[in-house]
C-alpha cells in the first residue's frame, strides 16, 4: 500500500510514518516549515497534487492528513491564517481524493465539543468554542463528503518527537534539566491524553481494514493539565525547581476559550479491536525512563 502522509514532520504524522513503514507500506510524507529526513516540502494551498505526485513518482492508494495549525491561541488571533491552513488546505486534498477515488483519513480533535459533558462518544453533538475547533469541524465536514473517509478525533497527544513540543515532552525535559520555573496549569481542563504511537497503530488498523466514518481515539487516562503535570513529576527527583501553580482556566489568560470537560471515549474503537493494548501515561513514562520506547 502507498500512503501519502500530509504533516509527517509533526508529532502524529511522524509516528504514523514509522508504523506504516514498519508494516511494509510505502510512504511519502510532507513538511511545511520543518524539513526532516523523512519528508518533502508540500503546501496543499499552492502545490497541485497531480503534478506533485508526478514529480515524486508516487501513486497514493490513500492519504492520511495530519496537517493543521495546532497553536490554538494563535488560531484565535489569526482567523484567516487558521482558515487557510486548516479548511482551505483540506478542501484541496478532498478535491484530489474525489477525483482520484482514493480514501482520505483526517485527524481531528475533541475541541469540536464545548466541554460541558465530556468525555465524548461519536454520537455527541458538536459545538466548538474556539476558532481552531470551528475550523477543524469545517474540515471534518468537507472530508465526510467523500465516499471513503475516516475522521479520527484525538486530544492531548504525547510522545517522542524531533521538536519535543508537546506538553508532556516539554515537561519531562524541564523535570530532567531542572530550570527554575513556575508553570501555571489549568486544574479544570480535562482530557484523555493519548500516546502518538497508539494513534499511529490505530490508524494503521483502521486503514488496513478499510473502515469508514468517525472514530474517537481516546485513552483510559482522564486528567486535567495540572493533575497530569503532578502525575508526571512524581516520577522525577524530589526537591524540584519546576513548580506547578494550579489555576482556573478562566484566570489563565488564554486567547481561545477551552472546553473544560473534554476528552474522548474509545468504546467504538475498542469494540472493534478488543485486543488493542493502549499505552497510559504511567507506562509511557516508565518506558521512557528505561529508554524502551
Ligand atoms: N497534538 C495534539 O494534542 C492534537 C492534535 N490534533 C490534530 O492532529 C493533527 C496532527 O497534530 P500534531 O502532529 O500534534 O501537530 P504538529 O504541529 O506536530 O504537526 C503539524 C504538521 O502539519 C504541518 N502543517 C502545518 N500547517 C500546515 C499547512 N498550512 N500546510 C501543510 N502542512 C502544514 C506541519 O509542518 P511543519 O511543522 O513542517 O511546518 C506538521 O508537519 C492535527 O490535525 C491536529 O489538529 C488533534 C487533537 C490534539
Ligand atoms: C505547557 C503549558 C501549558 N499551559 C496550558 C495551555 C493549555 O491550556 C494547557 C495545555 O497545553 P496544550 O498545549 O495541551 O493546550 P491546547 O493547545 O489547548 O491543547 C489542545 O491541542 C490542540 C491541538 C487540540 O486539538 C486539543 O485536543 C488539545 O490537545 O496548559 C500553560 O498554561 N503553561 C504551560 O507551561
Amino acid at each position: 500500500m502507498n500512503i501519502f502522509v500530509v504533516g509527517a514532520s509533526g508529532l502524529v504524522g511522524s509516528h504514523c510514518t514509522k508504523v506504516f513503514q514498519n508494516n511494509s507500506w510505502l510512504t511519502l510524507g510532507t513538511h511545511l516549515n520543518y524539513p526532516t529526513s523523512e519528508t518533502v516540502y508540500f503546501d496543499p494551498l499552492i502545490d497541485n497534487l497531480k503534478d506533485f505526485f508526478s514529480v515524486h513518482n508516487f501513486a497514493p492508494d490513500a492519504i492520511v492528513h495530519c496537517a493543521a495549525l495546532t497553536n490554538v491561541d494563535f488560531c484565535e488571533n489569526n482567523v484567516e491564517t487558521s482558515h487557510k491552513a486548516t479548511v482551505l488546505s483540506t478542501a484541496k486534498i478532498v478535491e484530489f481524493c474525489k477525483e482520484a477515488e482514493i480514501p482520505l483519513t483526517y485527524i481531528s480533535t475533541d475541541y469540536v465539543f464545548d466541554g460541558k459533558q465530556g468525555p465524548y462518544s461519536e454520537d455527541a453533538s458538536v459545538n466548538p468554542l474556539n476558532v481552531y475547533g470551528a475550523h477543524k469541524l469545517e474540515a471534518e465536514r468537507l472530508v465526510s463528503s467523500l465516499k471513503r473517509n475516516l475522521i479520527l478525533r484525538i486530544t492531548n497527544v504525547y510522545g517522542e518527537e524531533l521538536r519535543s513540543k508537546n506538553f508532556i515532552a516539554r515537561l519531562m525535559e524541564d523535570l530532567v534539566q531542572q530550570p527554575e520555573k513556575m508553570l501555571n496549569l489549568p486544574y479544570d481542563q480535562f482530557a484523555t491524553p493519548i500516546y502518538a504511537g497508539d494513534i499511529a497503530n490505530m490508524v494503521f488498523l483502521l486503514l488496513r481494514d478499510q473502515k469508514n466514518g468517525l472514530y474517537h481515539l481516546g485513552s483510559s487516562d482522564y486528567y486535567s493539565r495540572y493533575h497530569l503535570a503532578v502525575k508526571i513529576s512524581s516520577y522525577f527527583e524530589k526537591n524540584k525547581s519546576v513548580k506547578f501553580n494550579p489555576v482556573q482556566t478562566i484566570n489563565a489568560n488564554q486567547a481561545a476559550v477551552r472546553p473544560l470537560n473534554g476528552g474522548l471515549l474509545n468504546n467504538k474503537f475498542l469494540n472493534e479491536y478488543p485486543n488493542f493494548s493502549l499505552t497510559n501515561v504511567d507506562s509511557y513514562i516508565l518506558k521512557s525512563l528505561k529508554n524502551e520506547l
